[in-house]
């Protein structure tokens, strides 16, 4: 599903992959710990393609990561970044405008659907009434967990998706998350999420 061939990447003057391979088979579940400043982040960066590659190929069911797939490949994908930055204005109505793009219509989104996903993750429906500027960092990550549920894509990539949560709540969505059906590849220190059937990938230089 996910498919990194020979590849090879610098950033600044540092070579963070020299012919990196890995194959992410449809379901399959991989967790990324490898020391701080080894390219973890810019690897999630190389799928999405926010980062691109000095050499090799990355391919997403079989299309290779390039701009004309892009629109494609993105729609496939529940990415929760490291420092997840909603736009500016009311938690109601930047939900609602996110499930009012296209590429979310299928979705079937409705405020009572939000509300049961805001429980789920123990947030309380007050929260609709903030502004995205004022929410603390644990309620950042949970509020951003809610939208990958809502969105529901095949594929997650998750960056330090538990760093602002206490030991019950992280503990939860590691279970939710090697329980589901998704391909999912995880950036985390947290040894938590070092559980079958979670791979684990501590270095990706020889
Ligand atoms: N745009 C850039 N230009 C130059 N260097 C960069 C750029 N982006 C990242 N780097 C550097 O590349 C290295 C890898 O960064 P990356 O964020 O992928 O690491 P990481 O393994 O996710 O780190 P951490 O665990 O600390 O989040 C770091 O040294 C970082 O400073």
């Amino acid at each position: 599903m996910i498919r990194f061939k020979n590849v090879s990447l610098k950033l600044g003057n540092k070579q963070l992959l020299d012919q990196f391979n890995l194959n992410i088979s449809k379901g399959d579940k991989v967790v990324f710990s490898a020391p701080s400043g080894s390219g973890k982040t810019s690897l999630l960066k190389l799928v999405l393609g926010f980062v691109e590659a000095d050499g090799g190929k990355i391919l997403f069911n079989k299309r290779e990561v390039m701009p004309e797939n892009m629109r494609f490949i993105r729609s496939q994908i529940g990415y929760l970044s490291q420092d997840i930055d909603f736009p500016n204005g009311r938690v109601s109505e930047v939900f609602q405008e996110i499930f009012s793009y296209t590429v979310n219509k299928n979705c079937h989104y409705s405020t009572v659907r939000l509300v049961e996903k805001l429980h789920e993750v123990q947030l309380n429906e007050e929260i609709l009434r903030k502004n995205t500027s004022d929410i603390s960092g644990g309620e950042r990550q949970r509020l951003g967990w809610a939208l990958i549920l809502l969105l529901d894509r095949p594929v997650w990539l998750l960056d330090e998706p538990t760093s602002a949560l206490d030991d019950k709540m992280k503990q939860f969505f590691i279970d939710y998350t090697v329980r589901s059906h998704k391909t999912v590849i995880c950036v985390s220190h947290d040894t938590e999420w070092q559980v079958p059937p979670m791979k684990v990938i501590s270095r990706f230089c020889p």
